[in-house]
């Protein structure tokens, strides 16, 4: 029988409560949005398989909740994660300043071959929109990390986020000496 999917892949959202993480991950999986906001109580999972480069890639997509009392539970599951997507609301500041202090969580949680990307969630309509950008190709530049702008609501640039983690960690994986 062949095989179901070549690797396993966990990856994890994180970041500040309500910028759009649960939403991506429907998305992502379901290909589905629904704007009524249920914050994520402590964690959650979906699967989706995808193609690689003619592998398939099984992707355990980890959902945090942004609160910060659940913060003991969500950063127990950093350890072993493969690839972090670090997400903010483009038209909120605060959750865009905060990435800082979730890139330390990282750092004191995370493996430390982990691949990193962020997805800032566009909100369309908003003039402060730009504003938080700017800063943030500095801090993308700083950090040589990925990033997509992202949405959910109107899926874009929601595939192309996932697979791009998705190869980047395999490219890592092929690299690496037997
Ligand atoms: N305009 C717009 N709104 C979005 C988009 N994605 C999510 N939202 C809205 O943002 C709100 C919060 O979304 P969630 O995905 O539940 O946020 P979260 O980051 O998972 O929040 P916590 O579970 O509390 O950490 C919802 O009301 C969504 O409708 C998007 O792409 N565009």
């Amino acid at each position: 029988m062949a095989k179901a999917y070549d690797h396993l892949f966990k990856l994890l959202l994180i970041g500040d409560s309500g910028v759009g993480k649960t939403c991506l991950i429907i998305r992502f999986a379901e290909d589905n949005f629904n704007s009524t906001y249920i914050s994520t109580i402590g964690i959650d999972f979906k699967i989706k398989t995808v193609e690689i480069d003619g592998k398939k890639i099984k992707l355990q997509v980890w959902d945090t909740a942004g609160q910060e009392r659940f913060k003991t539970i969500t950063t127990a599951y950093y350890r072993g994660a493969m690839g972090i997507i670090l997400v903010y609301d483009i038209t909120d500041e605060k959750s865009f300043e905060n990435i800082q202090n979730w890139m330390k969580s990282i750092k004191e949680g995370a493996d430390t071959n982990v691949t990193l990307s962020v997805a800032p969630i566009l909100r369309t309509g908003n003039p402060k929109r730009d504003q938080p950008l700017k800063n943030f190709y500095k801090l993308a530049k700083e950090h040589n990390i990925r990033f997509f702008e992202t949405s959910a609501k109107s899926s874009v640039n929601v595939e192309e986020s996932f697979n791009a983690l998705a190869q980047d960690i395999l490219k890592k994986m092929n690299k690496k000496p037997v």
